[in-house]
């Protein structure tokens, strides 16, 4: 059964079309990330999937229940775990009351192995707390109840490395035990290391749902090369498959710290010499482009060439959007 279904789902606000006509599925034991830049939609989508918001036009189900339905959406909502993007915890209560007040609303499976990974600080007033630490305490109040379905606006918004890194590896464990996780991003590297599938909105449309290998073989990467010598550019535009937008310069670098000065600043690249840490001519070659291809065909097209530095990473999320979808990304 599919976990979540839209079929047109649809939110005016006056003159704003927040969501357009968005139909998709989010299948039971995915994990499915919902991308998108700030105004995008993400939040208008999430918050009429629990029944917070009435859509305008179209429909959706949730675990079966449809989501206009409340009484249905209700017994559902037991299976449902919500992490809003700005849980409005009572301010004057403690971490701990929280937590007891959830416990007796929904039940408490496993508060105690999510207290211990999250760890958010339990006997001061929310009030005083973080916005880190009310989105650690609104995790453990999300899943404390062991749903089977969790959505959940932004997870990540304000963790610091560490946490952001547990959170990940909790949802691989949640997908190995099956449950469903349907979440809001704008970070694609986020969306790309834990889902399975995505779905991009962009100015509350619908643009593509993809496996997220998909996606990102269509939005290949960013490759930054820098040579000894030049390479033709033929071996860019005939040889490789798959390069695009392709810069071409000269950089004085050093073979410690690659990124260096422009070639046109003599005086550093003189300093360099003085300081005997530039080699050669100290000059060398800077390429870059977005790649498309196999990164196999790129180290071989490149095998003969001395390297001084080479970086390949994901593309940024607007260059998907440029790219693809065409125009800017200010939703
Ligand atoms: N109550 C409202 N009244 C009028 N317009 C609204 C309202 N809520 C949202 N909007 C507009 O709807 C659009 C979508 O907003 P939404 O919050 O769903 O985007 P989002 O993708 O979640 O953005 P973010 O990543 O910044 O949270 C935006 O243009 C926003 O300004």
């Amino acid at each position: 059964m599919a976990a979540i279904e839209l079929e047109g789902l649809t939110k005016t606000y006056g003159d704003v079309q927040a969501a357009r006509d968005i139909s998709f599925t989010v299948e039971s034991g995915e994990v499915f990330g919902y991308l998108g830049p700030n105004g995008a939609g993400k939040t208008t989508t999430l918050r009429m999937l629990l029944g917070l918001l009435s859509p305008t036009a179209g429909e959706a189900r949730v675990l079966g229940a449809d989501i206009t339905d409340e009484r249905a959406l209700i017994g559902a909502k037991r299976q449902i775990g919500y992490l809003p993007d700005d849980p409005q915890f009572d301010k004057s209560a403690t971490g701990r009351e929280i937590l007891e007040f959830h416990a007796d609303i929904k039940g408490d499976e496993r508060s105690d192995e999510l207290l211990e990974l999250f760890d958010p600080p339990l006997e001061r007033p929310i009030r005083a707390y973080s916005h880190g630490n009310v989105r650690k305490l609104g995790l453990v109040t999300t899943f404390m109840h062991d749903p089977e379905l969790v959505i959940l606006d932004e997870p990540t918004g304000g963790l610091d490395p560490l946490m952001k890194q547990r959170f990940a590896e909790f949802v691989r464990g949640e997908r190995e035990r099956g449950h469903t996780l349907f979440f809001s991003s704008h970070i694609l590297g986020e969306v790309r290391r834990l889902c399975d599938r995505v779905g991009i909105i962009r100015s509350g449309e619908l643009v593509t749902v993809d496996p997220v290998d998909a996606l990102l073989n269509r939005s290949g990467k960013v490759v930054r090369l820098a040579t000894v010598d030049p390479i033709p550019r033929t071996t860019f535009e005939r040889d490789l498959e798959g390069v695009h937008d392709l810069a071409a310069g000269a950089g004085v670098r050093t073979r410690a710290s690659p990124r260096g000065e422009p070639a046109d600043d003599s005086t550093a690249a003189e300093d360099r010499k003085q300081r005997g840490d530039a080699t050669d001519d100290g000059v060398y070659r800077e390429y870059t482009f977005t790649f498309t291809g196999h990164v196999d065909d790129l180290l071989a097209a490149v095998s003969d060439v001395e390297l001084v530095d080479l970086t390949i990473e994901e593309a940024p999320l607007e260059s998907i959007f440029l790219r693809y979808y065409g125009g800017d990304d200010n939703a």
